[in-house]
């Protein structure tokens, strides 16, 4: 399908769609220790074991007893005490009340929990007097939160703290996880020099690489790094080979335009097959996708901002099916934009931008020059405001969509 403006070029949509529908989620299983769970992907569904609470517990610290001997008479004496992890032992005797803390057992029989400060303890400490009581209240029920057998968590999950504090209160020790997806990466380019050694004339620093690779490791990835490919076919035949035996998914930055040293197309084309070349996407219309003998392929443009923005938007969700993550949609919100936003119709265009919250009342402004060679343009930006493709530009005043940056370029 064409996309408007710009014939041939694939819309964003349609691509994330042909991805998606392309990869599949890795399929091996592995234990993992609830203490190194934190951010992996559950494998199973997660039925809990047991009912939580596991029993009756109070709520408060104060005193429990029955609600009819109350009724009978609201003066009780002490008949013991009922510690977290120390229950009351024996039987209560009828007309009596216990001494409970927050999380200790109610006592069998025993069904009302009055807080202390409602309580009036005589003066030798042997008997306590409620005035107002309601019936069953300060009780934590068996169950309540969580029944036996119940799946409290799902395959698919990403683990997050909020997980692990679930898994946690299920008791489960061991949990099944996806094993972790491994990336290979590589910069390709005879220009590129390391970060941290002198520049020669002609070249630039490899920013690419260290910045993917950054975004890799917030996800649950085993990354392998192939470092700076000088534009040499032979040296990248062996990296692409080398990089396809090992990983599940390949990714280049570089190489993919029409230069005379882009020789990734011609080399994916023999190795396997290309999915897709070109986009409707700004910045980053040369992203390539396809397929190597062994791993799912994804080329970035050289571009240092579109290498980002290409990874960020297109490989990152394909990427989170392939750990058999099930990623809800990035959020965002309408927002007032303050000063017009320059485009073609042609392209999505995802363009950087600041939220800011003024006066309770979020606006959005672009980070100016959107050039895609312009790496400065992310840093003031705390997310997009993603331009639709027929758009010509935005005038200030308008509400525009804004999305603020997902966790891995935070
Ligand atoms: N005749 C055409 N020329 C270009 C087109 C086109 O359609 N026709 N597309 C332009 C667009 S858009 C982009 S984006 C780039 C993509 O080019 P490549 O992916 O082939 O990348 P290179 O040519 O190798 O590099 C482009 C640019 O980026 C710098 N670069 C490359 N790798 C890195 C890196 N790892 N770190 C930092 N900077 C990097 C490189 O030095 C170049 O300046 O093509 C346009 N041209
Ligand atoms: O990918 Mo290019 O972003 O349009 O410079």
């Amino acid at each position: 399908m064409d996309c408007c403006d710009a014939p041939g070029l694939m819309p964003v949509e349609q691509a994330l769609t042909q991805m998606a529908q392309t990869v599949s989620a890795v399929a091996e299983k592995e234990q993992c220790d609830l203490a190194d769970a934190f951010d992996r992907v559950l494998a199973e569904d997660v039925a809990s074991p047991l009912d939580i609470p596991p029993f009756d517990n109070s709520a408060m610290d104060g005193y429990a007893f029955r609600f009819t001997d109350w009724q009978a008479n609201n003066t009780m004496p002490l008949a013991g005490k009922a510690m977290a992890g120390q229950p009351f032992t024996g039987d209560v005797p009828v007309g009596h009340c216990v001494r409970i803390m927050t999380g200790a057992k109610v006592p069998e029989g025993l069904d009302t929990v009055v807080m202390q400060e409602k309580a009036v303890v005589s003066e030798d400490g042997a008997n306590v007097s409620f005035a107002e009581v309601k019936q069953c209240s300060n009780v934590r029920y068996r169950g309540e939160d969580v029944k036996a057998g119940d799946v409290a968590l799902f395959a698919g999950d990403r683990l997050s703290p909020r997980h692990i504090g679930q898994l946690a209160c299920l008791g489960i020790g061991k949990v099944p996880v996806c094993r972790k997806l491994k990336v290979a990466i590589f910069s390709t380019g005879d220009e590129l020099k390391l970060p941290g050694t002198p520049l020669s004339e002609g070249e630039i620093y490899d920013s690419n690489r260290f910045a993917v690779k950054a975004m890799l490791s917030r996800l649950p990835i085993e990354v392998r790094d192939f470092g700076v490919i000088p534009d040499d076919e032979a040296q990248l035949r062996q990296v692409f080979a080398d990089a396809d035996a090992w990983a599940d998914a390949v990714i280049s930055s570089g190489g993919v335009s029409v230069g005379d040293a882009d020789y990734t197309k011609q080399i994916l084309d023999e190795m396997g097959d290309i999915g897709f070349w070109k986009l409707a996407i700004k910045p980053g219309k040369p992203f390539a996708f396809g397929k190597l003998p062994h791993s799912q392929f994804f080329g970035l443009p050289g571009n240092p901002v579109s290498a980002v923005v290409t990874c960020d938007q297109l490989v990152m969700p394909t990427l989170q099916k392939m750990m058999g993550w099930k990623a809800e949609p990035a959020l965002g919100f309408e927002a007032e934009l303050t000063a017009r936003l320059k485009k073609r119709p042609g392209r999505k265009d995802y363009q950087r931008a600041t939220a800011t919250l003024v006066d309770g009342q979020w606006q959005v402004a672009g980070t100016g020059n959107q050039g895609s060679a312009i790496f400065s343009s992310m840093i003031s930006a705390n997310g997009y405001a993603p331009l639709a493709a027929e758009s010509a530009g935005e005038e200030a005043g308008q509400r525009v969509w804004f999305e603020p940056f997902a966790e891995w370029l935070k």
